[in-house]
């Protein structure tokens, strides 16, 4: 039977069998006007719906090209920094070695000639390292002494030397064997040529972000190819010198991690002599309980956090996940071997002492780091300060009822369009968090690769996909969408994104080393048995039907 709708008091009602407002419009055309006329209007909705479509692909095509440009942008922004970052580093080491060397002009008489020479010769070793580093000039070497001596120097007067971050792979090696990295390693910067790159080339084959950077090439041997060594192997680290300085972080108003604090930093201090740094919070904390902690220490502002990593060898933390959440995104760029405490921690004396006596297993915990770019922006250069998520980042609708629209692209091909409550881009670390609730795959952390899960999807058919690591993802807010969209980084930060807004995710260059209790694969599956309680059965009984 013909559904038709009525209209009244110029209202237009639909009837029981509910229809869209096209179909809606499309009966009262058919009520009011002729077969005839009607049939002519039928073919103008036709054509109409035709250029409709094409206008669409156009628009798609234009949002495609957009999405590419800004992307591109994004990563030359970066690469950029980096390169800044990199001469600064340079030209700060370059007035050093001219200071050292004007001192020991200044300071030559024949009374203190072996010390001019030793600090002559120390000059050198950070001159020849320099120059390698801003442009790999030929080595100028004294006659008479070998490369090898020099590094033999610098290692004799290590204890009283910073840790020269140039230090080669092969260096790395000797130091390190073969499945281990250096503490100074995890503590670089994400600089290309930097020495992350060498652990990430070593143990990830991370490719970091450039189009030529993200590919890779295998050779073709016997008929295998070799698969990266990172996810096939535990990782240790070991300290280049003894770790002077830990940081403490605990969850705030707990009265047993109060208690756990107070009493760590005293054995910290009394048997292992170590400098300990806390929040401001805690060190009121402290003092309240007693003066004996006036040596811990703190600091005054952000600025000073942001040089923590320099400072810092070792951060523990006193709380739960949200504490070594709370831990990572207090480092923007390298982050110390991370040692997380839970409450019942009654065995940290022996944990901590063998975590300093070294070498240390981890899991290499990757990060994702975010950029929100602006519509609004005037540039594409004027995108806001990324931010680094160890667990993942949301884009969902917020308090806003209307089901979110976002647009999703990988490495600027196009994903697909999530219509839903929203999405997640999770790391694996973050897989057994928010994407696990969403319906999203538990994944070992040291597995590498980016978790794309939706939030309630309103489809019958999307399923959560993992995609590798050096994939970059973005997710834009469509011009047309009927509300913003909000995003969140590990459940904090909340930023609104408006239409026209995208996200641009990619793995960071600075992943969060956390020490494990046994290995990274026994920690994983420890944590899903008894955090999560996974694949927990009442055992079946023993009698009953049998096979016969
Ligand atoms: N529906 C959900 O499951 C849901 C909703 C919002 C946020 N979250 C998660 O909460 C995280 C923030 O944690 P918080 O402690 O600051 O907030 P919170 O205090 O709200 O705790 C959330 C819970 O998630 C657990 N958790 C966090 N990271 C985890 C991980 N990697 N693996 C297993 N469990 C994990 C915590 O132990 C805690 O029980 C977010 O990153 C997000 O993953 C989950
Ligand atoms: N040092 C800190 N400063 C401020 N907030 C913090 C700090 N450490 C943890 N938090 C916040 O406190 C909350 C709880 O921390 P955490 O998850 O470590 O405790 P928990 O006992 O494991 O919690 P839950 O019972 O939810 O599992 C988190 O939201 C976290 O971000």
């Amino acid at each position: 039977m013909e559904n038709y709708i009525c209209c009244i008091h110029g209202r237009i009602k639909a009837p029981r069998n509910s229809l869209a407002p096209e179909a809606c419009q499309l009966m009262l055309c058919k009520k009011l006007f002729s077969n005839h006329l009607f049939l002519g209007i039928e073919d103008n909705l036709i054509e109409f719906s035709e250029a409709m479509r094409t206008v669409a692909k156009a628009l798609r095509r234009a949002a495609e090209g957009k999405a590419s440009a800004q992307a591109e942008a994004a990563e030359w922004k970066r690469k950029f920094e980096l390169e800044r970052a990199r001469n600064l580093q340079l030209e700060q080491k370059g007035n050093k070695i001219c200071a050292k060397l004007q001192n020991c002009w200044a300071r030559a008489s024949p009374d203190n000639a072996m010390g001019i020479i030793r600090l002559f010769l120390q000059c050198l070793v950070c001159w020849d390292i320099w120059k390698e580093q801003s442009g790999g000039v030929s080595e100028v070497l004294p006659s008479g002494v070998s490369n090898g001596d020099f590094y033999n120097e610098r290692a004799d007067n290590s204890a009283d030397q910073p840790v020269l971050l140039n230090q080669t792979c092969e260096q790395s090696e000797v130091c390190c064997g073969e499945n281990g990295i250096c503490s100074h390693e995890v503590l670089r910067d994400g600089d290309p040529d930097s020495g992350l790159d060498v652990v990430q080339n070593r143990f990830m084959r991370k490719v970091i972000t450039t189009d030529q950077r993200k590919h890779d090439i295998v050779s073709f041997e016997k008929g295998n190819i070799t698969a990266a060594e990172r996810s096939s192997k535990q990782i240790s680290l070991k300290w280049e010198s003894q770790p002077q300085t830990v940081l403490i972080l605990t969850k705030p108003n707990s009265p047993s991690v109060r208690i756990l604090c107070a009493e760590m930093v005293r054995w910290l201090k009394d048997h292992k002599e170590l400098n300990i740094v806390v929040e401001p919070r805690v060190r009121v904390e402290l003092l309240t309980d007693s003066m004996y902690y006036n040596f811990v220490q703190t600091w005054k502002d952000d600025k000073e956090v942001l040089l923590l990593h320099e400072k810092v060898d070792l951060v523990v933390t006193l709380g739960g996940d949200g504490t070594v959440l709370w831990a990572a995104s207090m480092f923007k760029g390298p982050v110390p071997p991370l040692v997380p405490f839970s409450l019942d921690s009654e065995h940290y004396k022996e944990t901590l002492d063998s975590i300093l006596r070294g070498p240390v297993s981890i899991t290499l915990r990757h990060r994702l780091q975010c950029h929100v770019i602006r519509e609004a922006a005037k540039n594409e250069y004027e995108t806001e300060e990324p931010i680094l998520v160890l667990n993942e980042v949301t884009i969902d609708r917020g308090i806003s009822s209307f089901l979110t629209n976002l647009e999703c692209y990988c490495d600027n091909s196009f994903v697909t369009c999530v219509q839903g409550d929203g999405l997640i881009l999770s790391t694996t670390s973050g897989s057994t968090a928010y994407s696990l609730a969403a319906g999203g795959s538990m994944v070992h952390p040291q597995v590498p690769g980016i978790l794309f899960t939706p939030i309630c999807p309103h489809s019958l058919s999307f399923r959560p996909l993992i995609l590798p690591e050096h994939t970059t993802l973005r997710v834009q807010v469509p011009f047309n969408s009927r509300s913003h969209a909000w995003a969140s980084f590990d459940g904090k930060d909340r930023k609104m994104l408006a239409p026209g807004d995208a996200l641009v995710c990619s793995m960071a260059p600075w992943p969060v080393a956390t020490a494990c209790q046994g290995d990274s694969t026994s920690d994983f599956l420890r944590s899903i048995h008894e955090g999560l309680h996974w694949n927990l059965r009442k055992t079946q009984s023993f009698d009953g039907p049998r096979d016969t």
